[in-house]
């Protein structure tokens, strides 16, 4: 298999190069001395973060050139997926956006498309053979840096649950603690944070989920398990944007992945530990 790492480009020796047009445009451009050497049935991945429109078609331009070099096998794997979070219609007037996403990535027709930890599963339901990638691997590695043991695993809310429950068994994780929030899709608001523990006095609690963004979701999740007596709370997200800064109030650790960009503040794993 042989990797265009469009994540770590300056880790390897690639036979490609990333640039930008005057105009901030993607330009890229295959080493073909390299490509040349290749046998056309060797079977090649793109790894990439999906972060941005602009990542999106530098893989498109990636494959339209493996296609007229006539490769026949191409995967795409995906450490952060485009839309994914606008996995439906949320409000009138509003686009269902990981459909337009799926669309043009199956216009592409990669071979195999892998996706780390997505969202939800209507992006593999969408994508043509694609497979999700779970975190548990990601999060048993936090949980060994951490190295305090025993822990309870914690859903932030309803829709993380599932996913929860499959990682517990997992990781043979004794207890799961389910919290849930509401939010108003209009405002973005979250209110009513509740959870269906009654004492967690002493306890280290690890709440999972596949991404923080404001970080409102575990700054509120964080008060009410400390409310219950928590002792301490960790905060384990494959996904780290922290638009508002790494810093959540209640959270005492942060673990997240290089998925979406490189975090400083916080400890971080690399992505190509799991996707390749
Ligand atoms: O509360 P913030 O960090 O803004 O948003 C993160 C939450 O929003 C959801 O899409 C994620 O799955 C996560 O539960």
């Amino acid at each position: 298999m042989y990797t265009f790492n469009l994540i770590y480009p300056n880790l390897s020796d690639i036979p490609f190069h990333a640039m930008v047009f005057p105009d901030g445009q993607p330009h890229v451009k295959l080493k073909m001395e390299a490509i040349k050497a290749l046998d056309r049935a060797t079977p090649v991945r793109i790894l990439s973060r999906l972060s941005h429109a602009n990542d999106l078609m530098t893989v498109l331009f990636v494959k339209n050139t493996l296609d007229y070099l006539e490769f026949e096998h191409v995967e795409l794997h995906v450490s952060y997926l485009l839309a994914a979070r606008m996995d439906r219609v949320m409000l009138d007037g509003e686009p269902f956006s990981l459909k337009v996403v799926a669309q043009v990535l199956n216009q592409a027709q990669f071979r195999k498309v892998k996706i780390f930890d997505p969202h939800s599963e209507v992006s593999t339901a969408l994508i043509d053979r694609s497979y999700a990638v779970s975190n548990h691997t990601f999060v048993q590695g936090a949980l060994k840096d951490f190295g305090v043991e025993p822990y309870c695993l914690v859903s932030p809310d309803a829709g993380a649950l599932k996913k929860i429950h499959k990682l517990a068994s997992f990781l043979g994780a004794a207890e799961v603690v389910e919290c849930m929030k509401e939010r108003d899709l209009r405002t973005g608001a979250l209110t009513h944070f509740k959870t269906t523990a009654d004492d967690l006095e002493g306890k280290t609690c690890v709440i999972v989920d596949d991404i923080c963004d404001g970080g409102g979701t575990f700054a509120g999740t964080a008060a009410l398990l400390k409310g219950k007596g928590a002792a301490m709370v960790v905060l384990v997200v494959s996904h780290g944007i922290f638009s508002k800064g790494p810093v959540i109030d209640g959270i005492d650790k942060i673990y997240t992945t290089d998925s979406y960009r490189l975090v400083e503040g916080v400890h971080t794993f690399p992505i190509s530990n799991f996707l390749l």
